[in-house]
């Protein structure tokens, strides 16, 4: 079997494997479905190397492209954490300036990130508020407001986290709504403009971060808490997570802001 160069980084402990083909010749000629099962092995967290996702680091035309996958082998539009990720690598390889704004294509658009030591910050770009539908767990229901962050999240305000229970399974959630299916946040309130979170991923369960899905909640959060968007001057929440605490700022130019740590861990090959 040939071997390939990956390396493993995380940001607030959302883990990503790295696969590095700049000019596609390396996974480039593999059917969706081949590269889908290529994910699911890289993500085995007992057989692979383990991850929530894979970030392909693609140089098209002259701009760098994150192809990102969830854990399942299934296609998002964006990952807030793995872009941040993306760009320490590039920054690590001395392939991007880090004192200027690094573009990134996603599936969502062009995002643009910045550097600043160990903190990595993306534009999300502007959040979609939308209505509410129901999500549930076994002995649970709430309400959640869905937002769109280029891909999709309900978010649902909860007594207390634990109440999301062992999250094992995707919660219950409108297909209507939702017919690509969802990343649903349970959220508690820790202070003024400060909470905390548990995700549901998408393509991966239970993940210690989500930073599309912080995006989101802080929205969420925000627009309870009054902030008719985009909101008059910039206004930020810390988010807390399970692997650590993010921020985000919901900008006057309606722009959502993510910052966080990113670090990269580990390089090697694998013929998985
Ligand atoms: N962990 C990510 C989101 C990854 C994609 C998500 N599971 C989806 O399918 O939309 C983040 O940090 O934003």
């Amino acid at each position: 079997m040939p071997e390939y160069a990956f390396l493993k980084g995380h940001g607030t402990e959302n883990d990503f494997v790295l696969l590095p083909d700049h000019d596609g010749s390396v996974h480039g000629d593999l059917s969706d479905e081949q590269m889908a099962e290529r994910v699911r092995a890289l993500c085995d967290r007992r057989a692979g190397i383990g991850g929530d996702g894979v970030l392909r680091v693609v140089r098209d035309d002259d701009q760098w492209f994150m192809d990102y996958r969830n854990a399942d082998g299934s296609l998002s539009e964006m990952c807030g954490n793995g872009i941040r990720v993306f760009v320490r690598h590039l920054v690590e390889e001395g392939l991007v300036d880090p004192s200027r704004p690094v573009p990134v294509g996603t599936r969502d658009g062009v995002k643009t990130l910045t550097v600043e030591g160990d903190l990595i910050t993306v534009d999300l770009g502007e959040p979609t508020v939308l209505g509410e539908s129901k999500v549930a767990v076994p002995g649970h229901a709430w309400v959640a407001r869905h937002v769109d962050m280029g891909n999709p999240h309900a978010v649902a305000f909860v007594d207390s986290l634990d109440d999301a229970g062992t999250l094992l399974e995707a919660p219950d959630h409108d297909e209507a709504t939702y017919p690509h299916g969802v990343n649903v946040e349970f959220v508690v309130r820790r202070a003024e403009r400060h909470v905390a979170m548990r995700v549901h991923e998408r393509g991966s369960g239970e993940t210690r971060s989500c930073g599309t899905g912080a995006g989101a909640v802080m929205v969420a959060a925000a627009v309870a808490d009054g902030v008719v968007g985009p909101p008059a001057e910039d206004v930020a929440y810390r988010v807390d997570v399970p692997g650590g605490t993010l921020t985000v700022t919901w900008t006057a130019e309606d722009r959502v802001l993510l910052t966080g740590p990113a670090v990269v861990v580990a390089r090697g090959t694998t013929d998985l």
